[in-house]
């Protein structure tokens, strides 16, 4: 029988069809570039689904008899998130500008790293779907060998990509015998610089020229508990590494502040909290401000909702004009930005360089958690 032969004009379209749908041609295994992140309720119904995988989290939230405790805490504060997700249009937008960056970034990596193509983008969430199990099981459904596991929380916390990567460990018997690599941290890569500082520019534009060198640039972060802070966790030093490479793109023309957002519970967390700063700068006669979200890739209720529904509103009460930098969402330098970062990495480790950054090696000194040592090893060793 003849075999079948495919046109050059068939090959070309079903390669486009490829690369616009981020399937890899059939026959080769994919290089598989999976986006660690937290997730977010799509839907309002899922909120409690989402908070009672939150705090079952013992790297995030170490409770006592912790399966008991989290549904209880979930169940009795779904209401307040459900409201504050349906007022920002009915869920958490983190899944679509998931997909979205990790399509393009992915497109763009097959011509920027074309040894390791195709290059197929995935999405692990901690706290919704698509879970690690779940995403495992498309993994080994498109035959892959080789993945990496790329963080999407700029700076280093044990609380967030600490979290995922204890996850992906405690998972590894679901995606059968991958070869596994990590980005880590990238919170001063100049093109997330880049990205970050176009939307600070884009933001400073609204108000008068005369008045612009006076603008003051809040930036915030979501906070952390000092526990956490004191046990050594490098997520401070790291978003302050962003804030002054930022700054320093952006010339050192404004003075700014890096103050901290979303604080839950009572015990003592990171300060300032962004809404005191507000009002201090209302005190202090300040008038006009910038805020920027630097810690998230994408909007969710601490952009959405916390900066733009709350404190926004109580700052332009005080007579303060605010405007909030974009979140880099569906920015075009971002996801080139994205796609910079996992080719050099590809290319670090195929000329011998490790499967993950030195810094991720080291323990926080005060880390009683065995999982973290564990999951360092392992990934230190390309995930055998
Ligand atoms: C870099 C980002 C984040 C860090 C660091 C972080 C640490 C951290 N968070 C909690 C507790 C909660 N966080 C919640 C929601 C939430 N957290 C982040 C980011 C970081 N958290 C985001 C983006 C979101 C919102 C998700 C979305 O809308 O898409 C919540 C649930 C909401 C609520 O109940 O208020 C809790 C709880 C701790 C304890 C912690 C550090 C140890
Ligand atoms: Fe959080
Ligand atoms: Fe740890």
């Amino acid at each position: 029988m003849m075999p079948f032969k495919t046109s050059t004009a068939t090959r070309a379209l079903a390669r486009s069809y490829a690369s616009l749908h981020n399937v890899p041609p059939a026959g080769k295994s994919p290089t598989a570039i999976v986006m660690l992140n937290m997730g977010g309720p799509a839907t309002v119904p899922e909120t409690h689904d989402f908070l009672k995988n939150l705090f079952s989290d013992g790297d995030l939230i170490p409770l006592p008899f912790q399966s008991f405790l989290a549904p209880w805490i979930a169940k009795r504060r779904t209401p307040q998130i459900e409201a504050q997700y349906a007022a920002i249009g009915g869920g958490s937008p983190i899944l679509k500008w998931s997909e979205h960056q990790g399509a393009g970034m992915a497109q763009l990596l097959d011509e920027l790293h074309p040894e390791t193509a195709p290059h197929k983008s995935y999405v692990a969430f901690r706290y919704v779907r698509p879970l690690t199990e779940e995403t495992a099981r498309q993994m080994q459904a498109d035959g892959v060998k080789r993945a990496v596991a790329f963080t999407q929380y700029p700076q280093y916390s044990c609380s967030t990509t600490g979290s995922s990567l204890n996850e992906l460990f405690r998972k590894k018997d679901n995606f059968g015998g991958i070869e596994w690599s990590v980005i880590d941290r990238w919170g001063t890569h100049p093109g997330f610089v880049e990205a970050v500082s176009q939307n600070i520019e884009a933001a400073l534009q609204k108000f008068p020229e005369s008045a612009r060198g006076d603008t003051v640039i809040l930036f915030s972060a979501h906070s952390l508990p000092m526990s956490v802070v004191n046990r050594g966790d490098p997520y401070v030093l790291e978003v302050s590494a962003s804030v002054a490479a930022v700054m320093a793109r952006l010339g050192n023309n404004n003075p700014y502040r890096l103050v901290w957002q979303s604080q839950v519970g009572p015990s003592a967390w990171m300060g300032p909290q962004t809404n005191d700063a507000l009002k201090g700068m209302a005190r202090l006669g300040k008038k006009q401000v910038v805020l920027v979200p630097i810690a998230f890739t994408s909007d969710h209720i601490e952009t959405l909702y916390e900066l733009d529904h709350e404190y926004v509103r109580e700052a332009e009460e005080l007579g303060i004009h605010v405007e909030r930098a974009e979140s880099l969402n569906g920015s075009p330098v971002f996801i080139r930005a994205l796609a910079d970062i996992a080719a050099k990495h590809l290319k670090d480790y195929s000329a011998g360089g490790g499967p993950t950054s030195v810094q991720l090696g080291l323990r926080c000194p005060g880390c009683k958690n065995a999982t973290c040592g564990q999951q360092k090893s392992w990934f230190a060793r390309g995930g055998a």
